[in-house]
């Protein structure tokens, strides 16, 4: 069975490749990119107009199965991420029961693969049940399948339990992800402490509540001389430690959200709690310096932190609400919008920081489109313009900051394996 995706405009960063060619897929698998002529076609998608790119790696996404299904299942977190043009999640470890444990790896494993319509894999906790205390066993959390470890929603406060696991995880070769926050700092905040913190009369996370965790841990891993992932970077201060730490070592790496590229806490100024994340969203000094790292080319990745919430979550008090955004069904669209419309990088420079770097930081075997590979592809409109309406959302948690805004750029199918697994509705 050959599929051929015709006249599209192909973008394919792991080969330097950009330009108009025909996608050939036979039994799932890519077969070759470039003018497909004089061979058996069984089907033809014809991709006039848009953009074919890999289909997006995300390494850091909240899926909420076990424990809080009502929040997001298994099912329900991959529905979105497909329609959000993502063929490869990594789902962090804030479950209950968290990721510590062999059947819980299993469980998710298992959930998925019925599923079918993309790869999710697990991430587990760095310590057991996200205390802080105790290292998990990492070796038999590797060889069930865990793919990075991290206690996300949470820092590694004891700076030598975080110090043993990252010599561990360099013996094992996996990733650390670390959430970076002193929770002594952070207190009981909520917002950005600023201006906008100070007139809403709500208490603030300081800038230096990451900035101080992170260059600690660079620190650590410079003495360790093993690799560091950092997740979802919000401040100017962060940036500076991390583009130093890169000059000097090259074995850290970092990834930004959507979220924290494009909005500033004037977005909290209604007491919108849809808006309230962790870490929140910051001043416009902020963003600027988080498109500077862009534009040097500082940002490994970027990555969703999809979190959804339950209606009763965020319908409270903005002091009460949960953390968190749903971030797979507009991830591209912002980040086409703020990013790429904006001219801080090139669509393929995006589009290399939503598959291939991602799934290089993971070692995950994903996230191109070289010949032979699964054909896990996305078919984009980039310059379709749409108006995001939460109550659309396949994804139970309805929580986007982004509801009624205008965003540039659609995903209109998503193939994994060769089979559509998401289609716009026409
Ligand atoms: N980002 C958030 O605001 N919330 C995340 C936790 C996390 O990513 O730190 C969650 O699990 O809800
Ligand atoms: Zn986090
Ligand atoms: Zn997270």
């Amino acid at each position: 069975m050959r599929t051929v995706i015709r006249n599209g405009y192909v973008i394919a960063p792991s080969n330097d490749f950009e330009g108009f060619a025909d996608v050939s897929i036979v039994d799932g698998v890519i077969e070759m990119v470039g003018d497909v002529e004089g061979v058996s076609i069984d089907e033809e998608i014809d991709a006039t107009g848009l953009v074919v790119a890999p289909g997006f790696v995300d390494i850091h996404a909240h899926l909420r199965d076990p424990g809080f299904t009502y929040k997001e299942t298994i099912e329900t977190g991959m529905r979105a991420a497909v329609k959000g043009g993502f063929t490869a999640i990594c789902c962090m470890p804030n479950t209950n029961p968290t990721i510590d444990n062999i059947q819980t790896v299993e469980y998710i494993k298992s959930k998925a693969a019925n599923v079918g319509i993309c790869d999710v894999y697990p991430i587990g906790t760095i310590t057991k049940g996200e205390k802080g205390e105790e290292l998990t066993d990492m070796m038999s959390l590797k060889e069930a399948g865990c793919v990075a470890f991290s206690d996300d929603g949470r820092p590694v406060m004891n700076a030598e339990v975080l110090r043993k696991a990252l010599i561990y995880a360099e013996d094992l070769n996996v990733p650390l992800t670390l959430h970076e926050e002193d929770l002594n700092i952070s207190g009981d905040g909520v917002v950005n402490e600023g201006k906008i913190a100070f007139e809403l009369g709500l208490k603030g996370i300081p800038n230096v509540s990451e900035s101080s965790i992170i260059a600690r841990d660079v620190e650590i891993a410079k003495s360790t001389n093993t690799h560091l992932h950092i997740c979802h970077v919000s401040t100017k201060e962060s940036i500076d430690v991390l583009k130093k730490a890169k000059m000097d070592s090259g074995r850290i790496t970092f990834e930004v959200t959507p979220h924290h590229l494009s909005l500033t806490d004037e977005e909290i100024k209604d007491y919108n709690t849809f808006a309230k994340v962790n870490p929140p969203l910051r001043s416009k000094e902020d963003v600027k310096a988080v498109h500077g790292a862009f534009s040097l080319g500082l940002v490994d990745a970027i990555a969703t932190d999809h979190a959804p919430h339950d209606e009763d979550s965020k319908r409270c008090t903005i002091q009460n609400a949960a953390f968190g955004i749903s971030g797979f069904e507009t991830a591209f669209a912002v980040v086409n919008t703020y990013l790429v419309e904006t001219g801080v990088v090139s669509l393929a420079d995006a589009i290399a920081l939503m598959t291939v770097k991602p799934a290089r930081i993971f070692h995950l075997d994903t996230g191109t489109l070289n010949e032979g590979s699964s054909a896990n592809i996305v078919l984009i409109d980039k310059n379709r313009e749409w108006v995001v309406d939460r109550n659309k959302f396949v994804s139970k948690g309805k929580n986007t900051p982004y509801h009624d805004k205008k965003l540039k750029g659609a995903i209109v199918k998503t193939f994994y394996k060769g089979m559509i697994v998401y289609s716009e509705e026409v």
